[in-house]
């Protein structure tokens, strides 16, 4: 496989994404469009998007995403926004697709529970239009809101697990690793749990972690977000390969945000050769400027993986998802159907 053939097959590759910020994943064109209905806040392009070959530290993203959610404040720019996201995945041959967001009450008047109603109201809006993606939600905590945010979230997450005929699946736990601690959110995790709501937590996105990455272990969390560092700790690495819990692992952000030096270093490596699960995902398509299946090629150049291995682990990656068993059963029928025109790209 060579040049354009390649990436055809990346992008042919039916595939599953279950670590996608929304507010992240804007891309350029959509963020014109918004900026265009708010020419005040005087937003250029590099302030919301990390170029080819350009890097910021984790704490500079952070900032990126406190201008973004400046653009992003009505309910307008959140249903153009979920919208846009949700096909622009689907272009690009995601056909499973677990978005997360922070629910906000903005300056603009909207609140938590109308943020949630509004991305939930462009999930559907998507389906009526028959856009090739099924799609589903996890509500994200902040660590920068502390404990009493995430118990508003929790109870929202809830409330929506009943009514929203299984869109909404379970919590995340995101924002800047370096505020607040884990311990602060134990307890409403631990109630989302019991209520059965599934946890895709960040951890050890960043060095020195341990302590608080082996209490929030204890939940157990059902997915893990990055775990950049989790194998510097053998006893870590000992609980999360016992519980086979799965990783979601976002190469290029790891690379732009700087906590990984080179695409060969990439924990992927650490974790492909352990066998242990794992699903590849953007993290930040928008911000980090790439797409699922660019995260694809990059992992298959870096890690030298034949087009059968990379078919593999999107395949493996159906039974990471938070679905039911169902629609897990559905997604492996359908991958199955897809499977030979994948491959006429791959020979
Ligand atoms: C780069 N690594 C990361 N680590 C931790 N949290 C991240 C993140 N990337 C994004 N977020 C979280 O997602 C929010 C933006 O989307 P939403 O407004 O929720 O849709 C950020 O404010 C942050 O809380
Ligand atoms: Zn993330």
């Amino acid at each position: 496989m060579a040049g354009e053939d390649a990436l055809q097959f990346y992008r042919d590759l039916p595939k599953v994404e279950l670590h996608a910020h929304l507010n992240g994943s804007i891309s350029t064109a959509t963020m014109k469009k918004l900026m265009a209905r708010k020419p005040h806040l005087d937003i250029q392009h590099g302030m919301t998007m990390i170029d080819k070959g350009q890097k910021r530290t984790l704490e500079e993203c952070f900032q990126m995403f406190r201008i973004i959610h400046q653009i992003t404040d009505t309910a307008e720019d959140i249903l153009l926004v979920t919208k846009d996201v949700i096909k622009e995945f689907a272009t690009d041959g995601v056909k499973y697709l677990e978005l997360r967001s922070t629910p906000r009450d903005t300056p603009a008047g909207l609140t938590k529970r109308a943020y949630v109603e509004t991305v939930l109201e462009g999930i559907k809006q998507c389906k009526e239009e028959e856009v090739d993606i099924d799609v589903r939600f996890l509500l994200a905590i902040d660590r920068r809101g502390g404990p009493s945010a995430a118990k508003e979230t929790v109870k929202l997450a809830e409330d929506f697990f009943c009514s929203s005929n299984e869109l909404v699946l379970g919590l995340d736990l995101s924002g800047d690793p370096t505020v607040g601690h884990g311990r602060d959110f134990m307890e409403p995790l631990n109630k989302a749990r019991q209520s059965g709501l599934k946890l895709a937590l960040h951890l050890s996105e960043i060095p020195s972690q341990a302590e608080e990455t082996e209490l929030l272990l204890g939940l157990p969390p059902d997915r893990i977000g990055h775990g950049t560092f989790l194998s510097t700790s053998d006893h870590i690495v000992e609980i999360v390969k016992k519980q086979h819990i799965p990783l979601e692992l976002c190469i290029t952000s790891n690379i732009k945000g700087q906590t990984v030096s080179t695409y060969n270093e990439h924990h992927f490596g650490f974790w492909y050769n352990l066998h242990h699960p794992f699903a590849l995902c953007t993290d930040d398509k928008g911000v980090f400027a790439t797409d699922l299946s660019v995260e694809y090629e990059i992992a298959a150049k870096a890690f030298n993986l034949s087009p059968h291995h990379v078919w593999d682990l999107s395949y493996q990656a159906i039974d990471y998802t938070f679905a039911s068993a169902g629609v897990k059963e559905n997604l492996k029928e359908k991958w199955m159907l897809l499977k030979p025109d994948v491959f006429r790209h791959a020979l």
